[in-house]
């Protein structure tokens, strides 16, 4: 059984260890817990994965009346999570993170069912922190993440999502998307819902963009797209420049992709670090103890990236960076070398080992 939700950073690693999984032990029995209003409840079912959803709401950081309704919903989940632990009968449960896990591995582990958590971030989120005396295994990606765990639990697995990146096969061709295979490509998405300040300065630096020798794919975001097309309004695009909601087949177009601008989440950090892709992050200030911007120096430290501070985002500070980079290829050689040092290609394997670990 698999459970994590509300971000795409929670749930990509558990569908590539669920494919890496099922690719080694086709028998395996998957069952996904999710909600109904995290990005899951399209993605899971869309994989072809056994899916079935809870109501869970989550936790406010200070207390407040809501805190009573959010502790009465997670009583009610956890029993529904407990209905369908007894009725599943998982030999492991693997959680991800995000809060509908919390009720998940907290049932699974009340039944003593073995239990493991992947943490993705240097900074364990509160749900992790949450479970992490309940269960029986703790795999992370980030060193950073040790001592914040039970260290007796604590195993370096790397994110599974960074396997799935370099192990695919398909041979991705530009021309899907109107593009050239023979131009250096930037692809800019700001991590897997958008980001509105880097949404912007694209919309900024698009008149640039459109006059330059490399290629430009751009992800808004699912629910940002038309706000995007509003902006550009009936500026010209350019035939260079794609603009796209979302992109549903990153693990096939990312190893095509010569320079990376977007957020620091870590599930990002694990596909640019396994491919070894130059990047431009632009941390998100909005998250949990500044963690993205510590994501992001990590690659800074080894010359794998580039930085810009969100407050130092505009369409020409993002024109500059995209040029240095797209415009120099023995750069973007070298630091796509720093990149792939720093990557965890069998992460995937690690964690099915810690799976099978928690099971004796
Ligand atoms: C705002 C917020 O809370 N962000 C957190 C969230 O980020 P978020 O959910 O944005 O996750 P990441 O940046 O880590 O990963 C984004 C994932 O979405 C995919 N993708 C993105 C755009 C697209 O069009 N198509 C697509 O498939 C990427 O390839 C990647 O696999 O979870 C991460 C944990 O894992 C954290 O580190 C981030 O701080």
């Amino acid at each position: 059984m698999v459970s994590g939700g509300g971000t795409g950073g929670h749930i990509y690693p558990a569908l590539a260890l669920i494919e890496r999984l099922k690719e080694l032990e086709p028998d395996t029995e998957v069952l996904y817990v999710g909600t109904h209003r995290g990005l899951e409840d399209k993605i899971v079912p869309a994989a072809g994965i056994d899916f079935k959803t809870i109501k869970i709401q989550g936790f406010k950081r200070s207390l407040s009346l809501e805190n009573f309704k959010t502790v009465y919903l997670f009583l009610k989940s956890v029993r529904d999570a407990r209905k369908m632990v007894k009725e599943f009968k998982p030999d492991v449960v693997l959680g991800t993170g995000g809060y509908v896990s919390g009720a998940v591995l907290y049932a699974a582990a009340k039944l003593h069912v073995p239990t493991v958590i992947h943490e993705q971030n240097s900074v364990v989120g509160v749900t992790n922190k949450f479970l992490s005396r309940y269960v029986t295994r703790i795999g992370i990606a980030f060193e950073a993440a040790r001592s914040q765990f039970p260290q007796s639990k604590v195993v370096m697995t790397g994110n599974p999502r960074a396997q799935q990146v370099v192990g695919n096969k398909t041979n991705y061709s530009w021309t899907e998307l109107g593009l050239k295979d023979d131009k250096p490509t930037m692809l800019i998405f700001g991590g897997s819902q958008g980001a509105p300040k880097i949404n912007t300065s694209v919309v900024e630096a698009i008149q640039n963009f459109n006059q330059r020798d490399y290629q430009v794919v751009f992800a808004t975001g699912q629910k940002r797209y038309q706000q995007v097309m509003n902006q550009i309004g009936d500026q010209n695009v350019g035939e260079n420049v794609v603009i796209k909601p979302y992109i549903n087949n990153m693990p096939s177009m990312m190893p095509k992709v010569a320079v990376i601008v977007g957020r620091a989440g870590a599930t990002s950090i694990a596909e640019i670090t396994a491919l070894g892709i130059p990047s431009i992050l632009i941390p998100s200030p909005y998250v949990t103890a500044d963690h993205q911007t510590k994501n992001a120096q990590a690659l800074v430290n080894q010359n794998a990236a580039e930085m810009i501070k969100e407050d130092d985002l505009s369409g020409e500070t993002l024109s500059q960076a995209a040029d240095k980079l797209m415009n120099d290829n023995d750069l973007r050689h070298q630091m796509a070398e720093n990149a792939q040092k720093m990557g965890m290609p069998d992460a995937a394997d690690r964690l099915i080992a810690l799976l099978k670990d928690a099971k004796k």
